[in-house]
């Protein structure tokens, strides 16, 4: 897999148009990532598009509710042919094998992902707002494991946890990161950042980079600097 197929970029905008302007621009990206803000604007019109343009598809809707719900949302958007999907792992060991059992039932079998622990979150907000009695990365790494314990086929974690998550959960689980800026860009929003090149160093096996090539002045210069700095 080239460098440039690990990046996975999300269409965070808030209309079909907007988010076609960016398939234009950036015809080098094959993986996308469409979450709440596209998908609550479209529906699975978006999807289709991407469809048509033979690209990958990462529908990240972060389902979290009770089992008998979470089974029947993934088992409807496996009729879309996506590629990977998330939901949350605080959802619990009973939605996760529901979540997993729907998929296994579907022709199409996308990936299932589990949110360990947001990147926008830091050990503060762990312990002072969310009241958990334990260190960041045992957290995510006990959320990761419980997700694969329930027969999940990997994460998304921040790049600070990653490389513990690999050496724990084997090579064949699949990680993923968001929380990821080049050196020149802002983090914004995110707490837990690395680098691309950290990430995948890690031992990511996808990058989730989106606002420092989607809202760059010049997103193709944003997505060709990442590359350029991923294989130098
Ligand atoms: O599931 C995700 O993709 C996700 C999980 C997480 O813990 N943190 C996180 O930022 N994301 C998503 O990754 C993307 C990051 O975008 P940027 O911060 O613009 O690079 C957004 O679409 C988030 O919804």
């Amino acid at each position: 897999m080239s460098v440039a197929d690990k990046i996975i970029v999300p269409l965070d905008v808030p209309t079909e148009e907007t988010a076609i302007a960016l398939l234009d621009q950036l015809p080098d990206v094959t993986f996308w990532k469409v979450g709440l803000q596209l998908f609550v604007a479209t529906g699975p019109l978006i999807l289709k598009e991407l469809k048509k343009r033979q690209k990958k598809i990462f529908l990240d809707l972060k389902f979290h509710d009770i089992p008998n719900t979470v089974a029947g949302a993934c088992g409807s958007a496996c009729e879309y042919g996506i590629d990977l999907m998330t939901l949350h792992a605080t959802a619990g060991k009973t939605a996760l094998k529901a979540a997993t059992q729907a998929i296994a039932k579907s022709p199409s079998s996308p990936q299932l992902l589990a949110i360990t622990l947001l990147t926008s979150l830091n050990s503060r907000d762990l312990a002072f707002d969310l009241k958990i009695p334990l260190e960041l990365p045992e957290y995510a790494l006990q959320m990761a494991l419980l997700a694969k314990d329930s027969g999940i086929n990997g994460a998304v974690c921040s790049p600070h946890e990653v490389a513990q998550l690999r050496q724990v959960c084997g090579k064949d689980f699949v990680l993923v990161c968001p929380g990821v800026r080049p050196s020149w860009a802002q983090t914004g929003d995110q707490r837990r950042v690395m680098t691309p090149k950290q990430a995948l160093n890690a031992g990511a096996d996808y990058l989730v980079i989106g606002r420092p090539i989607t809202m760059a002045d010049d997103p193709v210069m944003a997505w060709n600097r990442i590359i350029d700095e991923l294989r130098s």
